[in-house]
């Protein structure tokens, strides 16, 4: 018995040593492999992979991403040096410039190393929220779901409390529009995260396009001009939920809603005159007509932040629920009204809006040609980067 298992251990040793001896080079060969060249593959997978990052990594290595994709695609910095006061393109550009005479295969590694080192610290977006199907939204700042009848638009920057981003506006237009031919009965709008959103991402102020200032702000009154007139023209019962809190253009459009229901936690933020602006989301119609023009001064031009009870009794807000169990109530309650007939509410939508259509889309051409005289005003180009220094944005 004794020599048997003597002889089983030195078995069992001598695979244990042979297997070293034969995996290891095997692993070496792999590894010199991908450390001398990351295929064109690997460069899209990499790309891809940044896309899934939940977690913002930084400016830094944001510029850093930036420079070696421009290296390995392009080659050397070719761009004309931008502007000292276009601050977020020179940024670039001097990251990029700093890459010299790279080689394009050499940035190309140095990117897919990067992400991979990106992709093992920071938790990937596929750790989303439990039950939604990302690969089906197809959308980059949204988590999109149709179930039980209900359409369901979340906005998904929770780590930048749901600001809107210029591919935000674009992405809800186009959740908006493909929700009005869907089969879903109604239409939800909420956040993921803790706010319901921070309102208008002000870091869409700093990408300065070669017509300048003007042209940016000519850009932003077309943008939002189209943005608030699908909310205008949006023909089924549309309903935010309203999970926190909630800022600028997140609150104004909520006038435009057929039910407004909010978490306890929930305020209401409009602070224009603070940031130089004026209302938009056709507010400085729909507030006074909603909770009295004196209130609605109070809070589009005084810039007071409601509580969502001080909402509720103002009428902004249709109802207001413990945060303990506002997804549970809210989501039982819009379940039951998306088992109506959906064409008698389509049909009873239409008549509420439609002696108010002509007017609101007059109201929103107005506020947006008045806003673009603002984005040029010293007012609220301080605000701006106050706001973006003071999170050194800049
Ligand atoms: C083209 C159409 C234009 C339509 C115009 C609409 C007008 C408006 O909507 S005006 C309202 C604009 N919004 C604001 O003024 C809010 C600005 N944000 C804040 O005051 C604060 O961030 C907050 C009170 C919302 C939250 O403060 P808190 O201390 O809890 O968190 P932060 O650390 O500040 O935020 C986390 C993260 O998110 C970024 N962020 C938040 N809101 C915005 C925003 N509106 N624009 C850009 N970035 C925002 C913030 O910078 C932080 O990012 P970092 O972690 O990278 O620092």
């Amino acid at each position: 018995v004794a020599m048997a298992h003597l002889a089983w251990r030195l078995a069992q040793r001598w695979c244990q040593s042979s297997l070293q001896v034969i995996s290891f080079p095997v692993v070496q060969l792999h590894l010199n492999r991908t450390a001398m060249r990351a295929s064109q593959k690997d460069f899209e997978n990499a790309m891809n992979q940044v896309k899934l990052l939940k977690k913002d990594p930084g400016n830094e290595v944001k510029l850093k991403l930036y420079s070696l994709y421009k290296q390995a695609t392009e080659g050397p910095c070719n761009m004309p040096k931008p502007g000292v006061f276009d601050l977020i393109n020179k940024a670039k550009w001097d990251a990029w410039n700093a890459l010299g005479s790279l080689p394009k295969e050499t940035a190309r590694q140095n990117y897919v190393d990067l992400v991979s080192s990106l992709s093992s610290s920071l938790e990937s977006s596929s750790q989303v929220e439990p039950g939604t199907d990302r690969k089906s939204t197809g959308y980059e700042t949204l988590m999109v779901t149709s179930e039980d009848g209900i359409t369901k638009i979340m906005l998904n920057r929770p780590t930048k409390k749901n600001a809107l981003n210029v591919e935000m506006y674009h992405e809800i237009m186009h959740a908006l529009k493909a929700a009005s031919k869907d089969d879903s009965a109604i239409t939800v709008l909420t956040g993921n995260g803790d706010y319901y959103s921070s309102g208008n991402d002000l870091t869409n102020f700093t990408d300065i396009p070669p017509g300048g200032v003007e042209e940016k702000a000519k850009n932003g009154a077309i943008l939002l001009r189209e943005f608030v007139g699908c909310f205008i023209d949006f023909p089924k019962p549309l309903i935010a939920v309203v999970n926190g809190p909630a800022v600028g253009i997140s609150v104004t459009l909520l006038g435009l809603f057929d039910a407004v229901y909010a978490s306890d936690r929930a305020t209401f933020h409009t602070p224009f005159s603070h940031l130089g602006q004026s209302p938009e989301g056709c507010s400085s119609y729909t507030f006074p007509k909603i909770m009295s023009p004196a209130k609605a001064t109070e809070m589009l031009v005084f810039g007071k932040k409601l509580t969502a009870g001080e909402a509720c009794a103002q009428g902004l807000v249709t109802e207001v629920f413990p945060d303990s169990t506002f997804q549970k109530e809210v989501w039982t309650r819009l379940k039951a009204f998306a088992k109506l007939p959906p064409n008698a509410m389509r049909i009873s939508k239409e008549i509420i809006r439609n002696r108010e259509k002509e007017k609101l889309h007059a109201v929103n051409a107005e506020e947006c040609s008045v806003l673009q005289g603002r984005w040029l005003s010293d007012e609220c180009m301080n605000a701006v980067v106050n706001f973006l220094s003071r999170k050194s944005k800049l």
